[in-house]
This record gives structure tokens, sequence and C-alpha cells, in this order.
């Protein structure tokens, strides 16, 4: 009778609690988004029906693959928005250029409206950004806590001291680092051409020479470990993208567990490599700084200067600081220059130009720092290229506060995604010849002749506008100069034009080119 009894309460127990841990995770994935979400509605804002527990994420999939279903005649189109985000593309055209989408059990305000942006952007400072929780998790064995995912005080603090290592006096030191590298990479190329192989995939041979300038740049490839930190970082990056593909979802880690874990397991790895670089560097500082980005963060925190007025940054600061330089700076300025040789080689008319501007400004001698801002054509190449193949297509936004946007309030805590690919492709913005490559629209025209200042966002807006982008043109102009240099090519017969989100906007099948010597 006893044992009954106990086995009745046992039951019951376990009933009562299981239904309380059911009710609080129905409560966390559904009813408060899901409050959330009215809240955003009761300003208007409609959008796609979600279901639980996926959101929209299986609509996106189902668009994305009619979208993209394969063709016969592969046409080489820059009109990428309907390729890459066909969903948002479709959305639109029912529910406007501001709506709501869910990512799993999280509602997100989709903006591709510059207006709107602006008028959000303009009642906030950049401090009160924030970064979406959502991504926070799945981001920190990249980012850390480094600058791109830091928010109000301390991210104001990191912007604070990072900002001087990026001045044009550091930057003009690493010039050399970027030249040493791609010198090797071009080496290798006549090497190739020399054995009859002329065609050549660029994407790979870009994005492995901007890694190891990043590296070299920010922390150091000299060091024994630079190089086994690159490649590991890498092969994060990827483990990461492959498990994050449902991001939003309940649970969705466990079913990628194996890559979760070798991604973190990968993250601890690279943790203890850098944190011995920076402490063998630190034992060893001399008065003259190794001119990288992390040489000039440890002058920075080994200054007497700002001692009593500034909190210098951790070691452990530090470790995340160069982690986020090579994921923020590498990817991006290679996927520039590769979209550009891509460009290039479809329109000749510009590379036979840009050739002839680089011998104008160097009269055939080497490239130095000074000579740079004189490639203006580059520059409208370089600016083109980032509207029409944006390597950073969308940014991401927390509300931290209430935000007024005219008559309407975006609640604390709304999620906020940013199609920069959508307005960079909007007709409505940049006129009939949107999709079409005219770098001369940028000729004495910072925007582009967009008709609204914030349609045109390659590196972001306001206070977080992205720190390093003056040391991306310079690598940039740097690589092309040499490149354009010594060698002219044109689009292979086995290039498939198949642009694809991977976190950033790249080439599928990688982009082969026949190149030859000029
Ligand atoms: C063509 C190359 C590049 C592009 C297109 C690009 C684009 C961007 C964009 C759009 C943002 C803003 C993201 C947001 O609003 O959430 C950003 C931020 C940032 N970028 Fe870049 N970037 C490039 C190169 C670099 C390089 C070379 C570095 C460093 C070595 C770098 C470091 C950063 C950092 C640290 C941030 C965060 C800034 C903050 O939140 O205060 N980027 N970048």
């Amino acid at each position: 009778m006893v044992f009954v009894q106990f086995f009745q309460i046992f039951f019951l127990t376990m009933g009562v609690f299981f239904f309380f841990v059911l009710s609080s995770f129905i409560s966390l994935w559904w009813f408060s988004p899901t409050r959330a979400c009215q809240k955003i509605k009761r300003n208007g804002f409609t959008g796609p029906p979600p279901t639980f527990p996926l959101g929209n994420i299986s609509d996106m999939k189902k668009i994305s693959k009619v979208a993209n279903s394969p063709s016969e005649n592969m046409i080489i189109t820059h009109d990428i928005h309907s390729i890459v985000f066909p969903y948002f593309e479709r959305w639109q055209k029912s529910y406007g250029k501001v709506f709501i989408y869910w990512l799993g059990t999280e509602p997100f305000l989709y903006i591709g409206e510059p207006e709107f942006l602006k008028q959000m952007a303009s009642g906030i400072m950049g401090k009160s950004w924030g970064k979406p929780n959502v991504f926070k998790h799945d981001r920190n064995p990249m980012f850390g806590k480094g600058l791109v995912m830091l928010e109000n005080e301390d991210w104001t603090h990191h912007r604070h001291v990072i900002t001087p290592a990026f001045a044009p006096a550091n930057l003009k030191a690493m010039m050399s680092l970027m030249v040493e590298s791609t010198n090797n990479m071009l080496d290798q190329w006549s090497r190739l051409i020399a054995s009859g192989e002329p065609e050549i995939d660029i994407e790979k041979e870009i994005i492995s020479t901007a890694a190891e300038i990043i590296a070299k740049t920010s922390f150091g490839m000299d060091s024994k470990n630079g190089r086994d930190v690159f490649e590991k970082l890498r092969a994060m990056q990827v483990l990461l993208f492959q498990s994050n593909r449902l991001v939003g979802v309940p649970f969705s880690k466990f079913m990628y567990l194996k890559k979760t874990l070798e991604s973190r397991r990968l993250g601890k790895e690279i943790d203890e490599i850098l944190l011995s670089i920076i402490t063998s560097r630190q034992a060893s500082l001399t008065n003259e700084p190794q001119k990288d980005l992390l040489g000039l963060l440890l002058a920075e925190k080994n200054a007497d200067s700002d001692v009593g007025t500034a909190k210098k940054l951790t070691t452990h600061e530090l470790v995340d600081e160069c982690k986020t330089f090579f994921f923020a700076g590498h990817e991006t300025t290679a996927l520039t220059v590769i979209w550009t040789l891509l460009l290039l080689a479809l329109y000749p008319e510009w590379q036979r130009q840009l050739r002839e501007e680089i011998k104008e400004v160097t009269g055939d001698g080497p490239l130095d720092y000074n000579m740079l801002a004189r490639l203006k054509k580059m520059g409208w190449v370089m600016n083109e290229v980032l509207r029409l193949y944006s390597p950073a297509p969308n940014a991401q936004r927390q509300a931290k506060e209430d935000i007024r946007v005219g008559d309407k309030i975006i609640p604390c805590g709304t999620n906020i995604w940013i199609d920069v690919v959508g307005m960079h492709h909007d007709p409505v913005l940049w006129g009939d010849n949107v999709y079409d490559f005219k770098p001369e629209r940028f000729k004495d025209n910072l925007h582009g002749g967009c008709n609204h200042k914030m349609g045109f966002l390659p590196f972001g807006f306001g206070g977080r506008m992205c720190v390093g982008r003056n040391l991306s043109m310079m690598e940039y102009k740097t690589v092309l100069t040499l490149i354009l240099t010594k060698f002219s090519f044109s689009v292979s017969p086995n290039y498939n034009h198949s642009p694809v989100i991977m976190l950033s906007l790249r080439p599928s099948h990688g982009v082969p080119l026949i190149v030859q010597h000029t």
C-alpha cells in the first residue's frame, strides 16, 4: 500500500515538474516572442505568417529552392537580390519595405527602406544599438567579446581604444606586409602559367592571401604560431556556418552537436595560441612597438599616459579583438577583390582604364602609400563592386530602448534586420540602370547618385561604421594594383555565376579566370 502511494506521489510530482518545464519552454519560445511581435504589429506592420518552431525558415528555403533551380543557360546577371534573398524580394511585394518575419521563434523587423532607417538611427546613440541576443551564442567563438559584438559602455570603451590603431600613419607601416604576401601569390600564378595552367581559381588564392595579410597586420604572422592560428580560424568559421543554419529554432544546436563541439574545441585552441603570442609579445616589448594592430594595442596598454583616466584592455580582451580583426577583416576585403576581378574580366574596358590610371600614378615605379588616394577610378570601381556584391550583405541590431520613428514605436528588445543588398539593388533608389556595372556613377559622388544617403551602406552606418574601412581600402588598392600591373584576365568558360550568402556574399563555385601576363 505504502509502495503504491509512493509511486502515485512520485508520478504526480514528475507530472507537475514536466508540465512546469514544458509550459516554461512554450512561454519562452512562443508566448513571449508572440507578445513582443504583437507590440511591433500595433504600429501597423505585417508580414508572412510564422509556424512553430521554424518561424518562416521553411518558407525561405522553399522560395530559395524555386528561385535558384538550375537553368540551362548560365546568364551573368548583377540582379543578385532576387538570387540571394528571393524571399525578401517576394515579401516586399506583399508587405512593403518594412515588415515582420520570424527566424525560428525570434521575430525580426525587416528594413529595406533607407528613410525609415535614417529616422530610426537619428533618434539613438551608437552605444544604444545592441546586437540580437539570438546570434550572440553562435558568434561567440569567432568574436568573443570583441568590438563587433560588444554593447553599451564596453563598446564605447573598446571603440575608443581601437580606433587610433587604424590611423593613416599606422596603416602606412603595414603596406609592405601586403605587398610581400601579394607578390608571393603572384609568383605562384606565374609558375602556374609557365606550366601551361592559365586557369586559376582566384577565389581560393585571394582568400588565403587576404587571410595571411590580416593575420600579419593583426597579430604578426612571423610569430611561429601565426599560420597555425589562421588555418584554425578558417576551419572554425566554416564549422560555425554549417552548424548555424537553423538559428532561432529551439534546440537547433543539438542537431549539429558534433560541429558545434568541434568549433568550440578549435575556439579554445585558438585562444590558447593567441594568448601565448600576446604574452610573449608583452614580455619582449621594446620602445619601438611591432607595427601590427596587436603591437599598437599592446603599446597603448603599456603606455603611462592614460593611467587613471581610462581602463586598459585586458589580455583576454586583446585575444578577442585579434580574432575579431581576423573574422571581420579578411573575408570582406578578399571578397571585394574577388568580385572586382570577376567584373573586370567581364568588362575589359575597365581593366584597361585602371591599368592606364596605375601607370599615370606610379609612372611604372613601385606603388607607395601616398599614391593610393590618386587611384580615383579604382575607388569608383571598389564602390560599384561594394554596391553590386556587398560582402556584408546585411546588418543586424537589437533595440536596447524604445525607438520612435515618426508616429511608430519600435519597442525595446526588437530584433532588426537591415537588408543592405536589397537597398543596393533597389531601382527606386538607383534608377533603371541599377543592375548595370557603372563605376562612373561614383565620379564626384560619394553615394553613387543614390537618391537617399542611407541607400549605400557597404561599411555600415552611424557610430558602428566599420573601424577597418581605411585598412581595407588600402589593401584593396595595393593588391589590385599589383595584379593589374602584371596580369590580364578573362572569365573561364567553367565559371558558374551563383552568388550565395554564407554570412558574407560569396561565389558558390569559385571564380576560375584565364590569366595571362600583360
Ligand atoms: C571591404 C572590406 C570590409 C567591409 C565591406 C566591411 C563591412 C563592415 C560593416 C558593414 C560593418 C558594420 C556591421 C554592423 O553594422 O553591424 C563593419 C564593422 C566592423 N568591421 Fe568591417 N568591413 C571591411 C573590412 C574590415 C577590416 C579590414 C577590419 C579590421 C581589420 C574590419 C573590422 C570591423 C570591426 C571591428 C567592425 C565592428 C565595428 C563596431 O561595431 O564598432 N572590417 N564592417
